[in-house]
């Protein structure tokens, strides 16, 4: 059997171990990352101090080990909190830390009871543990995997529960309820849950801010940075996904492709912010004029496509002109002050668009490259205009389930 000097050297371990994980993600970006190695970092400070109670004064083993281990729950607690937005009241846990270092230095200069003070303590930790619990659960509606923020839930309310059960039985010897026998095995079992209460905690801490990560990676692959409108790569797999549904049902699909009209102009004459300001602008205005249904995103420079799930060329033709006509625009020049000079301030624009409309067997880069060859010939036409592709090419190789 483990002794608890043991236990005590192995959560050290274990503390220095998650506080390398942690400090692979400081540049994450990811909020909470501090908190939880400051945490990481008081409890392996704590560690030595309880392990060598006999050996060193009691101010070291009981107080300051205390103080470090509060200090541990606290920012164990205050980290997922910053993590989950939900803000610290760092005036409140600097009281709640405050009140129960002081309950342990009562119970050790006055009462000088150690059964006294687990209870005291464990019960504090518990309620601690349980108010992160309660924080996870708030956010796990808006969690971007839930299995990270269930986990740590979990392991909150289970260290919560054992903690408050070491306090009650702690308590219970106290008051005389429980025999006051030395039950070394409980005892054991109690310190090998502490043992892993923080490493288990700062696994779920890591898990948190991992999913966090990653889902703020794939949003970032998935928009583009200037308009927030779906780039090229997210528009082509839900293109992918609207083909194969298309396929299957035998409904019609629609895509319009379009492109700003000498845009290298607005650029020229305005300035490279004008141009950014004209791009903002055509994503909310198209996005203001389309379905729930349909998809709209920006393939790349001023050119953007729109998808129309179960449209008809003829509807999608329509659909087409009433774009063409809301994106015959005049926007405000950013740099010029509104009412100071009007005329030079007026950004004018147009858009081209091809309107092209699934057939039968072809893939989505087909139908872009038909969209795009109308486009073009809407270009050519001088601009400002919507031109349907051609038929699509029968072309039996090219069928696709
Ligand atoms: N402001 C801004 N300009 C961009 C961005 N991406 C591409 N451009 C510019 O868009 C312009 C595209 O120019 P062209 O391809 O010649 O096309 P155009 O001037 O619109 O002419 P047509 O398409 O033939 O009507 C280039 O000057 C690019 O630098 C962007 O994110 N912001």
């Amino acid at each position: 059997m483990l002794s608890t000097t043991s236990l005590f050297l192995l959560m050290m371990a274990m503390s220095a171990v998650m506080l390398l994980v942690l400090s692979s993600q400081a540049h994450s970006g990811a909020r909470g990352i501090r908190e939880w190695s400051v945490a990481n970092a008081m409890a392996m400070a704590a560690m030595p101090l309880f392990a060598a109670r006999d050996h060193i004064s009691a101010l070291l083993s009981i107080e300051l080990a205390n103080a470090l281990m509060i200090g541990t729950s606290v920012m164990m607690y205050a980290g997922f909190r910053r993590h989950l937005g939900c803000g610290v009241q760092w005036r409140a846990l600097g009281g709640f830390a405050a009140a129960t270092m002081a309950t342990v230095v009562a119970l050790h200069v006055g009462i000088d009871s150690t059964p006294l003070r687990v209870a005291v303590v464990s019960l504090l930790h518990g309620g601690l543990c349980m108010a992160m619990c309660r924080s996870v659960w708030t956010a796990l509606p808006a969690a971007p995997r839930r299995y990270p923020y269930l986990f740590t839930m979990g392991a909150a309310f289970g260290i919560g529960i054992g903690l408050f059960v070491r306090g009650a039985a702690y308590g219970a010897r106290v008051a005389g309820w429980l025999p006051s026998v030395d039950v070394p095995t409980l005892d054991l079992v109690f310190f090998a849950c502490g043992t892993l209460s923080i490493p288990t905690l700062t696994l779920g801490a890591v898990m948190m801010a991992n999913a966090e990560i990653i889902a703020r990676a794939n949003h970032a692959a998935d928009h583009d940075h200037l308009t927030g409108a779906p780039s090229r790569r997210a528009f082509f797999a839900a293109a992918e996904r609207e083909r194969a549904h298309a396929a299957r049902t035998q409904a019609p699909m629609s895509l319009l492709l379009f492109d700003v009209d000498h845009f290298k102009r607005i650029n020229d004459t305005h300035g490279h912010a004008a141009g950014d300001r004209v791009l903002v602008e055509i994503v909310a205005r198209t996005g203001a004029l389309l379905r729930s249904r349909d998809l709209g995103g920006r393939l790349g420079g001023e050119e953007f496509a729109v998808l129309l799930p179960a449209t008809a060329a003829d509807t999608a033709l329509h659909t087409a002109e009433r774009l063409r006509a809301a994106l015959q625009c005049v926007a405000h020049d950013p740099s010029v002050e509104r009412g100071a000079d009007d005329a030079a301030a007026a950004i004018g624009y147009t858009v081209s668009i091809g309107v092209a409309t699934l057939a039968p067997g072809e893939t989505v880069a087909d139908l872009l490259s038909r969209a795009d060859t109308a486009l073009y010939a809407a270009k050519a036409a001088g601009r400002n205009r919507v031109m349907a592709a051609a038929a699509a090419r029968h072309d039996g190789a090219r069928r696709r389930a």
